[in-house]
């Protein structure tokens, strides 16, 4: 490790010991929803400061389980016996500014490259006031610590762009938690996926952080025997009970051989040559198949092993107040995210959108559709808009009703966005990079700055080809208007959605649904009086009842069927057309506000 970085992590505060006391975690059983299950018994242990600490077991023994619980990120269940850091019962704001998660899945941002992506982590996550040439450094000295280099400006991509590798993304997924410095790093199956030669690499960079006084505690299912030698700690887990805590290593092995020659005698022992990692879980395992989980649990229940534990967790705790200035400062932190508002914007835009807008893919469906439906609305409907020729009337008025039609449909578009970066959301949020208002404001930015170049030239086109009557600025702020209310209701379903298919239904649902009460369809006046209702809170109502009213004010406000005018057909002749404009927006601030709470609060990723 080069100087910059040792005097990176240095210079950052130390590791912090992490405590679990009596930890009991109970969930509804999602097989029987009537009643709960334990996942973890009484799980109890330490990590300390310059150790790396492996949560091993079995498949489904509750290792992700008890990651999660420590790391703070579990929103389900209940969580009975405590869990300290420094000895004290941690906030979620601390969790998020100082620990680190390296999820088992990676979730980056697949148009950037590595340096962007891990500089864009840390303009979110290093102090504001902090240089941008430090923060550049910083990451340099990652990359070089990672062994990134050879990938550095290799976009990350996806499945079906390849970029870097899998063990690549792995490593970047660990810069990004450690561009900060955390004070505890988490980390799930680090080395799921990889050969054995990148897993040894990638977990000698752990072990090098390690080393340098932070927390580590990583899960980790079938190491090699490199990998398993550089823990210094293990916690093994059987059905969710602790079935060994203590040093890793000879104490480990010497303790079940032990064991296998005792309780489980039957279970064979270590064989010469035999991969120690791997004949621990094995062992637990046959243990298990044979009904001695139990036994198991209970050996290390009556051990030394368990009484030392317990021992060093009491004097942990026993130090709750007996911290130094910095610690004592991160513990008592408020805000879960280290940059303000404007500079978290910022950066999301410098290097979201500016990818975005240069990206076919982002651009295509945003800007192909409305370009469409202009030329078509343009050659079908020429010069329509100044022939007040009665059999002239319902084209015109067809007109109008699509251009509040198209833009509210074309919403789709915008629902991918928010349900299949989810995972990235989720991660991003948990990690403390930005707040639920601050990527919707992102996101709003964003669409609402291309929705206004976009409605202007294709209102443009249209007004002028059609020879429209009226305010062109209403004519515009109409499409505008229902373009943003179409985005926000578009991220209001994509976020109360579980998935795209649940989206891709129920907004166009909606969006059908309120084309009846707009107004064209069937007159307002013969919508039944047990339907009114839905016609108040139509969008699409206001945005076609000005539109019309635009059109047809004054003089051209003609005889239309029975000596009826057009507006009055209408039920318009008496409405406000700016005020109805208003109402449209208002709309818009109600659906923002909606896909707020939506993002805020409702919770797909359950974990
Ligand atoms: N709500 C629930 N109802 C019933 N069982 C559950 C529930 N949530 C989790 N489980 C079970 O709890 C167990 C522990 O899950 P966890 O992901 O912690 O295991 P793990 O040791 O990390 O497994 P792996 O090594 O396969 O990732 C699993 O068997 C899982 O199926």
């Amino acid at each position: 490790m080069s100087e910059a970085s040792d005097k990176d992590l240095e210079s950052g505060v130390p590791g912090a010991t992490a405590s679990l006391q009596d930890v009991t975690y109970t969930v509804v059983n999602s097989q029987n929803k009537k009643e709960t299950i334990s996942l973890l018994q009484n799980v109890g242990g330490y990590l300390l400061p310059g150790e790396m600490a492996a949560l091993m077991g079995p498949s489904g023994s509750g290792k992700t389980t008890l990651l999660d619980l420590l790391a703070g990120r579990k929103t389900v269940g209940k969580l009975d016996g405590s869990i300290a850091f420094a000895g004290n019962k941690p906030t979620p704001q601390f969790l998020r500014r100082f620990t680190g998660y390296v999820e088992q899945f990676d979730t980056l941002l697949e148009s950037l490259t590595v340096q962007e992506m891990l500089m864009y982590t840390a303009e979110l996550k290093r102090p504001v006031d902090e240089p941008r040439e430090e923060k550049q450094a910083a990451v340099e000295e990652l990359i070089d610590v990672l062994g990134l280099a050879a990938c550095r400006d290799v976009k990350i991509g996806n499945s079906m762009n390849k970029g870097i590798s899998g063990g690549q993304a792995k490593r970047v997924n660990i810069g990004i938690a450690l561009v900060t410095s955390p004070r505890v790093l988490f980390l799930d199956e680090p080395t799921s996926g990889l050969d054995s030669y990148t897993a040894n690499e990638v977990m000698t960079v752990v072990k090098s952080l390690a080393s340098h006084g932070i927390t580590v505690c990583a899960t980790i299912h079938s190491p090699t025997p490199y990998t398993f030698g550089l823990f210094d700690r293990l916690l093994l887990l059987l059905r969710g009970q602790m079935t060994y805590f203590g040093a890793n290593g000879t104490a480990a092995v010497e303790y079940f051989q032990a064991l296998a020659h005792t309780e489980c005698s039957c279970l064979e022992g270590l064989k010469e040559g035999e991969n120690a990692a791997e004949w621990i879980v094995d062992f637990t395992t046959q243990a298990d198949r044979q009904g001695r989980a139990a036994d198991l649990a209970v050996a290390y229940a009556k051990s030394q092993l368990k009484a030392d534990a317990d021992g060093e967790v009491e004097r942990q705790l026993a130090m709750a107040s007996d911290l130094d200035p910095a610690t004592k400062k991160d513990l008592a932190v408020r805000r879960a995210t280290t940059v303000p508002t404007w500079k978290a914007l910022k950066t999301l835009f410098m290097y979201r959108t500016v990818k975005n807008y240069r990206s076919p893919d982002f651009l295509g469906p945003r800007v192909a559709d409305k370009l469409i439906f202009s030329l078509i609305i343009m050659t079908l409907f020429w010069g329509i808009g100044d022939n007040l020729a009665s059999t002239n009337l319902p084209n015109v008025s067809a007109m109008l009703f699509m251009w509040v039609v198209l833009p509210a449909f074309g919403a789709a578009s915008y629902v991918p966005s928010i349900v299949l970066e989810r995972p990235l959301f989720v991660r991003e949020q948990s990690d403390g990079l930005y707040r639920v208002s601050t990527y919707l404001a992102f996101k709003m930015i964003e669409e609402f700055s291309l929705a206004f170049i976009n409605s202007i030239v294709f209102a443009n086109i249209v007004f002028w080809a059609l020879q429209l009557q009226g305010s062109f600025v209403l004519f515009w702020l109409v499409y505008l208007a229902t373009l943003a209310t179409g985005i926000v209701l578009a991220y209001t379903i994509a976020a109360l959605s579980p998935n795209m298919d649940v989206a891709n239904a129920a907004l166009p649902t909606y969006v059908t649904a309120l084309l009846f009460f707009a107004g064209c369809l069937i007159r307002w006046e013969d919508i039944p009086n047990y339907w009114k209702w839905f016609g108040y809170i139509d969008v699409l109502r206001y945005a076609y009842g000005a539109l019309m009213r635009n059109q047809f004010a004054g003089e051209r406000n003609v005889v239309f069927v029975n000596n009826t005018t057009v507006l009055d057909y209408y039920s318009l002749a008496g409405i406000n057309m700016w005020g109805w404009v208003g109402i449209e927006a208002c709309f818009t601030v109600v659906f923002c506000f909606f896909a707020y709470l939506a993002l805020r609060f409702v919770r797909h990723v359950k974990r």
